[in-house]
């Protein structure tokens, strides 16, 4: 039978409560689009598959809760993660302040040489705007990040964010993937590992599932 993917990454999402976490998610694995908030309980995730760069790449992207009080269960996720989306809300001045703290806590719990991308979504609502595109483009540089401004409601931008952190991830795994690669079986075995894991760590695609 044919392989279904070459490997298989890791991504989160991270940002405060309401920024439009799970909203990005459902857009990019489902195109969908809901305009009702309900908080992510813990965390979730949700699988696709993409090809690039001729690599069919499986991508396992975990949504984590923004609120303050699930932060001891969605910071244990951060160390298994290979890249990391840094989401604030274009409309909201807090979110923005907030992504610093947000980085100090990849910079804590997540491994080194994680890939990390700032997203400013709700880029649909000009009207509310209370962060310039500019100041996300300077943050983005202090921190030495790609950055987009998206919006899960319009589908602006978020096949080229979600593909875009997955080409980050494959530069930085490049040497493991071409030693990997001419194994026999041409197949990952972090791929065949990690799928397993999460059979046995969640659900496929359930929408607000508890894990605390
Ligand atoms: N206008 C607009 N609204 C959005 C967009 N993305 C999300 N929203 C809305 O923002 C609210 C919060 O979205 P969620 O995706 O649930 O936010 P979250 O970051 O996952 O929130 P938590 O689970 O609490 O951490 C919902 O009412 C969404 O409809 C967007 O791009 N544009």
């Amino acid at each position: 039978m044919a392989k279904q993917y070459d490997v298989l990454f890791r991504l989160l999402l991270i940002g405060d409560s309401g920024v439009g976490k799970t909203c990005l998610l459902c857009r990019f694995t489902d195109n969908e689009f809901h305009s009702s908030h309900i908080s992510t309980i813990g965390v979730d995730f949700k699988m696709k598959t993409i090809e690039v760069d001729g690599i069919k790449v499986r991508i396992q992207i975990w949504d984590t809760a923004g609120q303050e009080r699930y932060q001891t269960i969605t910071k244990q996720y951060y160390r298994r993660a290979q890249g990391i989306f840094l989401v604030y809300d274009i409309s909201s001045e807090r979110s923005y302040q907030h992504i610093m703290k947000w980085v100090s806590d990849v910079d804590e719990y997540a491994p080194e040489g994680v890939q990390k991308i700032l997203i400013g979504n709700k880029a649909d609502e000009e009207q509310k705007r209370q962060v310039g595109r500019e100041q996300g483009q300077q943050l983005a540089k202090e921190y030495g990040m790609d950055f987009y401004e998206t919006s899960a409601c319009t589908n602006l931008n978020i096949k080229e964010s979600f593909t875009r952190l997955t080409e980050l991830v494959l530069q930085a795994h490049r040497k493991e993937l071409d030693g990997l690669q001419t194994h026999a079986s041409n197949e990952l075995a972090l791929a065949e590992l990690e799928e397993e894991d999460g059979k046995a760590e969640g659900p496929a695609n359930s929408s607000k599932t508890c894990w605390c």
